[in-house]
């Protein structure tokens, strides 16, 4: 088990990669995707069954986290990991964008972002060196800078404005950082979809050095084409050497293009969220359970699926709790949406060592334009 934090790459396919991240609570191997477990829980899932999807990593928020139950108090219990019983990697995102996403009554400052909680109105202050505290009191073995996500939509100028305001951000969470061997601080570039803008921010994250590097600022609303438009250049102006995280990414679909444009790490809520509504993500496409037509359906909603809910129970069972909101329905699609997702990462991990990603590619959008599902 290593002390340290550190990436080793083990095959690229044109932009692709496939490698490891070793970390003293465990390995990463990527490309990875993080299941999110916001408040301390990936809901419906326990930690074990997070670990039998195949996860490595999972995500927390210091937004929601610090306002309940604080971190003080999660610092007082042992940290995030045993608090939670999860004793592998954590990485936890930094506040703002959920400040900006969630929370009441904002105001944002050269110094930080005053805001109220969205769980019981109480007033807070985020900055990058409380963040830095936050973090810190969690235990989490990947932390990232304290940044500015701007909503969209926005002029150029203002995505400027932002972008440089997230850039000094990010000198003050290096510099309240410190130097913490075995945790890793990972810088967030931002710039829209503008190109200069973000050459000037990868400039200024590289200048300043990090353990690793997001591309901040997307899936926010600016679809697919525009996105992956990003992704075409982004990954390629940040270090080779370190591993590249894709924040908030997303369908099968949007996982698989960034994968093959040289993104190692993402995460989502969309295979939990999804699976409480009753919609499962499966490698022939989405299926909604709530449709009637799965009522009298005895098949399993995915016949080459090892997970639970494939192996031991019928669509028509699926449809059936789901209907009736039984908690077993959320338990079960969950599970199912983020085996599926980690059969996926594995499938693409795979074929980039292989040498062989332009054909499971080929397949996988072919599998989904098949239909009959
Ligand atoms: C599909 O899920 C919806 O889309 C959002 C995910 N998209 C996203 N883009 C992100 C960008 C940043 C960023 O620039 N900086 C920091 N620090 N964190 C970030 C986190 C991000 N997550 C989810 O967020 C809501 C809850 C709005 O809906 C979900
Ligand atoms: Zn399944």
């Amino acid at each position: 088990m290593t002390a340290r934090f550190q990436f080793q790459l083990a095959a690229t396919d044109g932009r692709a990669r496939t490698g490891v991240i070793s970390t003293p609570r465990g390995e990463i191997r990527t490309p990875a995707f993080m299941p999110v477990g916001t408040a301390a829980t990936v809901k419906a899932m326990m930690p074990e069954s997070v670990r039998a999807t195949g996860a490595d990593i999972l995500l927390g928020n210091t937004y929601h986290l610090m306002l309940r139950p604080t971190a003080e108090r999660i610092a007082a219990l042992g940290g995030l990991h045993r608090f939670m019983n999860w004793e592998r990697p954590i990485l936890t995102d930094s506040g703002g964008f959920q400040v900006m996403s969630l929370s009441g009554l904002r105001k944002l400052t050269e110094e930080g972002v005053r805001f109220s909680s969205h769980v019981d109105g109480s007033k807070h202050m985020l900055t990058p060196e409380r963040s830095m505290e936050i973090q810190r009191l969690l235990g989490s073995d990947i932390v990232m800078c304290f940044d500015e996500c701007p909503a969209l939509p926005a002029t150029e100028a203002e995505v400027a404005k932002s972008m440089q305001l997230s850039m000094r951000w990010a000198q003050r969470s290096r510099d309240a950082f410190g130097d913490r061997p075995g945790h890793a601080l990972f810088g967030i570039m931002q710039g829209g979809v503008t190109r200069d803008l973000r050459e000037e921010s990868a400039a200024k994250l590289r200048e300043i050095g990090f353990d690793g590097y997001a591309v901040g600022g997307l899936a926010v609303g600016e679809g697919q084409e525009a996105m992956f438009g990003v992704l075409d250049y982004a990954p390629g102006l940040l270090p080779e050497d370190k591993p590249r995280y894709l924040m908030g990414v997303g369908k099968p679909d949007d996982i698989v293009g960034a994968v093959e444009r040289g993104i190692d790490m993402m995460d989502c809520v969309l295979p939990s969220r999804s699976g409480r509504t009753g919609q499962a993500w499966t490698r022939r496409g989405a299926v909604n359970l709530k449709n009637a037509r799965h009522k009298d359906d005895p098949r399993p909603l995915d016949e080459a699926c090892t997970c639970p809910a494939c192996r031991n129970y019928s669509r028509a069972y699926l449809h059936h709790v789901v209907k009736a909101d039984e908690i077993i329905g959320s338990m079960l699609l969950t599970w199912h949406n983020l085996h599926y997702y980690q059969d996926l990462m594995q499938g693409l991990r795979d074929a980039i060592a292989g040498q062989r990603l332009a054909g499971f590619v080929a397949d996988f959008h072919a599998m989904r334009a098949a239909g009959d599902i």
